[in-house]
């Protein structure tokens, strides 16, 4: 089912929008915390016979009030909507951030939700909205206009699980416990560019060279199992994140070598999935060197992938993709 994406402008917002239940947040990642908000809302949106919605703001608030920020996210809006959709909301509401809308006081923003026709709002308990912040779980709880379920702190070794926890994750390479929080597969998407040609000729590595989406965040420099996805598949891969020191590149790159693959994907729309890092990048003397680590690399990822086959399977079911079986 094709999932309804309505842009709201505050001040004019759309008569006759259907009766709804709204989760509201930036969620960024939708991981297995913002996962409970999702299940909560959409029991409830069953239990009143009304449209499960996702209620969330863009452009990225820090890029109103810090607009030279370098704001990389864990997903972009087309991913929240994306995952949302899959993960059964039916509706995504997306209004449009400002500082004008940033400054609306508390009822105002109760006002606003009883406009767009909500009748259930589920919020995380650290939930904090309006101007300056001054509305959170007490003042929502209080209005008259709607109800509200609050979802207590869905945590991971007792700590909240976070957007903000799992970026430096991601930026660190910590790839395995970023997953764990995710719920599924970190991934970049972008396009693949031609490289230095040294994979095919010098290495007999080819590799794909990701032209990255500047969006998302960068993770650390390293070697990494993966996918990449393309075609509607998932196929295996060994993704290598850095400035390859062998031969002194000055730019990082982000590049993968996939397993039993030979088409060509250049100036195509791809998505690198990481599953797990499995060593840091090192300086070889030369590329004979090189050589033979990628040839012991590519047993140490394949590995990886079939022993996390269940969890692979989950990010595929996600993205409608299927796996393709490496040999
Ligand atoms: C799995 C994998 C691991 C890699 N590890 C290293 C490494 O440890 N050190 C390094 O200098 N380059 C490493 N590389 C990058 C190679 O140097 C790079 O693929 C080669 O220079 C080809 O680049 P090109 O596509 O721009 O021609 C790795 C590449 C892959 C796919
Ligand atoms: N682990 C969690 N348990 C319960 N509620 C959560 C959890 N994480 C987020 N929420 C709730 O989800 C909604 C969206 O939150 P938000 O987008 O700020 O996510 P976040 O992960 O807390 O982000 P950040 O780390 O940037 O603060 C909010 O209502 C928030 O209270």
């Amino acid at each position: 089912m094709v999932m309804e994406v309505i842009r709201i402008d505050y001040l004019h917002v759309q008569e006759n929008l259907p009766k709804s239940s709204c989760c509201i947040g930036f969620f960024d990642g939708l991981h297995t915390g913002h996962q409970a908000l999702l299940e909560n809302c959409i029991a409830k949106a069953k239990e009143l016979n009304i449209q499960s919605g996702l209620i969330t703001f863009d452009p990225d608030p820090w890029k109103i009030f810090f607009p030279d920020c370098v704001c990389r996210h864990i997903t972009t809006l087309e991913d929240r909507i994306h995952l949302a959709s899959v993960m059964g909301i039916e509706v995504m509401y997306v209004i449009t951030f400002s500082k004008d809308f940033a400054a609306l006081d508390v009822d105002a923003f109760h006002i606003l939700l009883k406009k767009m026709n909500v009748a259930h709002i589920t919020c995380g308990f650290d939930f904090k909205y309006a101007s300056k912040n001054t509305g959170n779980v007490d003042t929502i709880s209080s209005q008259n206009y709607f109800d509200v379920s609050v979802i207590a702190s869905v945590n991971s070794k007792n700590e909240k699980i976070s957007s903000s926890r799992i970026e430096p994750l991601i930026q660190s390479g910590k790839m395995d416990l970023a997953n764990e929080l995710l719920g599924y597969m970190y991934s970049i998407e972008g396009v693949i560019e031609h490289g230095f040609k040294r994979g095919s000729t010098l290495l007999k590595f080819p590799t794909a060279n990701l032209g990255a989406n500047p969006d998302y965040l960068m993770p650390s420099s390293g070697v990494y199992a993966g996918f990449v996805y393309v075609d509607d598949t998932f196929y295996g891969a060994m993704i290598n994140v850095g400035n390859n020191p062998t031969f002194e590149n000055t730019k990082i790159s982000i590049e993968a070598h996939i397993f039993d693959f030979d088409q060509d994907i250049y100036e195509r729309q791809v998505r690198f999935f990481f599953l797990k890092k499995t060593r840091n990048e090192i300086r070889f003397d030369g590329f004979e060197a090189l050589k033979k680590q990628l040839q012991s690399d590519i047993v140490t990822c394949k590995n990886v992938i079939l022993y996390e086959k269940q969890y692979v399977a989950k990010t595929a079911s996600l993205w409608d993709a299927k796996v393709f079986e490496f040999k």
